[in-house]
């Protein structure tokens, strides 16, 4: 029967047939047969009866009747990323449904969608239960609702009953109703943004199994995908093996033969749980040592070519590989798309199923007091990564720390009182955070999302309490600096580094670390729309020079350390222009930087010198964009909003404008959601080792390598300050500029200690106290 009217056969639905809302549109997909057979309801319009919140969308029903006893299985398949909509459209279903108790598919719709109360709190997760009318509702069955990109669950439940449960797709539902099969209710789904329910037609014949993945044999250098023969499990995970490309091994390439020995040893043990090493290029363990698989460096043998992805984690240049275990597992492929149903691209979901995972996000922190500004202080310039000492003078950080944070606290404080009494960091941080994760909900990754903070709180060390109370097992690790830079995500990293080498649980977190990310689209796309939105509320957009404004940082981060900060700012700025230029937006364009700090040279132009000349040149229009942070902070609200607007209008220009932060602007939530997205299948899945230039995802342990990867002549990196050259160098003077800040500084701890010296006989030290 091809019918109007969505009523399944036994099925009641109190007097208010679906069809009467949900016209039926026959199609290809739309086979029907009477009596028992299958047919099918598209509707046009997503709204039930008594629902109060139509929802327009599309629903395919295609199902299928298996007698009087209604057996039927309901799969509900979800192309959504608007979860709300779904859910919202869900809740309203019951109201169908009030009296279908003889319907075991009509039960089983009911018991799983009409809890609007659970429903509504899914974006609250976690595993917790929550019940509602006498069903309970394990909130991870219920994502499982969710659940997209073709990875199909089942939801079932016994009419009245109060169980439910998952299985994948393809997997048969085993619970079983009194009268057999159990109602089941699936959800899967595509990548459609519009979503869509899709209730289908269920085969109880058993899909056949995926095929296993093929055994891939080691291709000559660069990565070796082992997964078919090699897989981490247990607390490392997925991953594969690598060669050893560190600097410890230096560049090695695997020979011809060797990769066949390797594929031996990996076929010896296989079988056996664990395999691990202590050291790399010496000996793997499977429980007892298993004989020597490497050479040593320069002996011309191969440098110990198994590198445990993800597990691998530099110390002092040592490897400490963890555990391998030789059996093959699905999961442990990350990079395997072969055996998802959508060839792929639903890899997160396979994660999402069993594992807890947690996106940490990190940031600078600021102040949120007035008498926060000093201690504030005192963590930023305490970090060897913003004051950058030679080993040897390392001892000092601290006491310098104090001494520039309390130099400078009266400036800064200022400038936090004149924009509300603190930063708004902590607030904005943490919204994006909140949208962040629903924005991974509605994508069905169950996410939690955590705030690291890396010089005010929530301090990272928090956050990573929390992500062990939450017991997380992958975690994605978010900066949310755009553009990499050693002071800022590179701090950060190198924090969680140690604090990951430290703790036990820790280190058997699967993770991975995204360190920059100014090039993907989404952000892209935001930046341009806040771009094009602001040239807008000029009287002549065309007229209009676009500024970009980005932090500065120490110009000898970049040339001797390696930074990549100018350049990816440098790409990331045109990568916008670019876009605008798609829009036929073709205005002048600068990028300057911002917020130097201290006598050496930043990077440059510097942002007021660059104000000054725009404005002698004649400009007389500009937008400022902030570039190298996507929330609002001091140095939006007070530097660039009153200091350099200040300036531009002394300068002769008269039309000032400014680019909102990002904060929780919608797409760029997206975008971020996205990326953790696109990150999941690779977490615990890469080795140091394995950086190549411009990875978008790194592990932690490799900041170094990361950075040594911008090198593009591979040499070591060089200390902060070359030890020693003869002649006025650059080194020399920037040894003279220390050993006098050194003088400087004894002499101020003297005067300290003493409460006598010259800026006493000044007056200056006791009114600073
Ligand atoms: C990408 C952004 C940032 C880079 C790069 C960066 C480098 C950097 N910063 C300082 C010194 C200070 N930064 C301060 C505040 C501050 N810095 C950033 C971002 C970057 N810093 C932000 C977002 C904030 C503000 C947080 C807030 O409270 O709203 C401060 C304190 C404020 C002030 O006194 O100006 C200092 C000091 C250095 C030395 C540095 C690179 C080495
Ligand atoms: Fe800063």
């Amino acid at each position: 029967m091809m019918g109007r009217v969505l009523s399944f056969p036994g099925c009641v639905h109190g007097g208010k047939p679906l069809g009467e809302v949900l016209p039926v549109i026959t199609g290809k997909n739309c086979a029907a047969r009477s009596g028992g057979g299958e047919f099918s309801v598209k509707p046009r319009a997503l709204t039930w009866p008594g629902c109060t919140r139509p929802r327009s969308g599309i629903i395919h029903v295609l199902r299928r009747e298996d007698g009087p006893a209604c057996r039927s299985r309901l799969w509900l398949q979800q192309r959504t990323i608007d979860r709300r909509a779904l859910l919202s459209a869900f809740s309203c279903a019951p109201s169908l449904h009030s009296s279908s108790s003889s319907c075991s598919a009509c039960s089983a719709l009911q018991a799983s969608i009409c809890c609007p109360s659970s429903l509504g709190n899914l974006s609250s997760s976690g595993l917790a239960s929550s019940s509602s009318g006498g069903n309970t509702l394990r909130r991870r069955s219920i994502w499982s609702l969710n659940d997209q990109e073709g990875f199909m669950k089942c939801v079932s439940m016994r009419p009245g009953g109060s169980h439910l449960h998952r299985s994948k797709w393809g997997t048969k539902c085993r619970k079983k109703d009194g009268r057999g099969a159990a109602p089941t209710l699936s959800v899967g789904g595509g990548k459609s943004r519009k979503w869509m329910v899709d209730v289908r037609h269920f085969s109880t014949s058993q899909p056949p199994p995926p095929p296993p993945p093929p055994r891939r044999l080691l291709p000559r250098g660069g990565l070796f995908p082992l997964h078919a023969s090699v897989g981490l499990i247990g607390d490392v995970g997925g991953g594969y093996v690598s060669q050893c490309r560190t600097k410890l091994w230096g560049e090695r390439r695997v020979r011809g033969g060797e990769e066949e020995q390797m594929m031996r040893v990996v076929e010896e043990e296989r079988g056996r749980r664990w395999a691990t090493s202590s050291s790399l290029g010496r000996r793997w363990r499977v429980g007892k040592r298993i004989g020597k698989v490497g050479g040593e460096q320069g002996r011309g043998g191969w440098a110990m070519a198994a590198t445990a992805v993800g597990g691998g984690r530099s110390s002092g240049g040592r490897w400490n590989l963890k555990a391998f275990a030789l059996s093959p597992t699905a999961e442990s492929d990350p990079l395997s798309s072969q055996q998802l149903p959508d060839g792929g691209n639903n890899r997160s979901s396979v994660a999402a199923d069993t594992e807890n995972i947690g996106v940490l996000l990190l940031n600078l922190g600021g102040p949120e007091t007035l008498d926060d500004v000093q201690p504030f202080l005192y963590n930023l310039f305490a970090d060897p990564d913003i004051i950058r000492l030679p080993r040897l003078l390392r001892f000092l950080q601290k006491p310098l720390a104090g001494l520039i944070s309390s130099f400078r606290a009266p400036k800064s404080t200022e400038a936090y009182r004149s924009i509300g009494g603190g930063s708004p960091l902590r607030k904005i941080t943490i919204e994006q955070a909140e949208a962040l994760r629903e924005a991974l909900w509605s994508k069905n990754v169950p996410a939690q999302t955590y705030v690291g903070m890396r010089y005010w709180h929530p301090f990272t060390e928090e956050a990573i309490e929390r992500i062990k109370q939450d017991k997380i097992t992958r975690l994605v690790v978010l900066p949310l600096y755009p553009q990499f830079s050693i002071s800022t995500s590179g701090s950060s990293l190198r924090l969680l580094e140690e604090l990951f080498r430290e703790d036990e649980f820790l280190v058997k977190i699967k993770h991975t670390v995204i360190p920059s990310w100014y090039q993907r689209t989404g952000y892209v796309e935001s930046m341009a729309n806040l771009i094009e939105e602001e040239l807008g509320k000029f009287a002549d957009p065309t007229d209009v020079t676009i500024f970009f404004s980005a932090h500065g940082v120490p110009k000898a981060y970049v040339l001797e350390a390696g930074d990549p900060y100018e350049a990816e700012m440098e790409e990331c700025v045109e990568l916008i222009t670019l876009e605008l230029g798609r829009r036929g937006i073709r205005n002048p364009h600068v990028l300057a930087y911002q917020s130097r700090v201290g006598p050496v040279e930043w990077l440059k132009p510097y942002t007021d010198d660059t104000i000054r000349e725009l404005g002698e040149r004649g400009v007389r229009s500009l937008l400022a964009v902030p570039i190298s942070f996507v929330s609002e902070h001091i140095e939006t609200l007070e530097e660039i909003d009153m200091e350099y607007r200040e300036l531009a209008i002394e300068s002769g220009i008269r039309n000032w404008g400014r680019v909102p932060a990002l904060g929780c602007y919608p797409t760029f939530i997206e975008d971020l959601a996205d990326a953790v997205l696109e990150a999941l299948p690779y977490v615990g899945a890469m080795a140091a080792s394995n950086l190549e230039a411009r990875q978008a995802l790194v592990p932690l342990g490799s900041v170094e390598e990361l950075l040594a990867t911008y090198d593009t002549q591979r040499r070591e990196i060089p200390p902060p300050i070359p030890i020693w050259e003869w002649g006025w160098t650059k080194s020399a003077e920037t040894w003279n500029g220390r050993l006098a800040m050194l003088a400087v500084m004894g002499l101020l701890l003297m005067e300290v200690s003493t409460g006598r010296g010259i800026l006493h006989w000044w007056g200056i030290l006791p009114l600073l106290k």
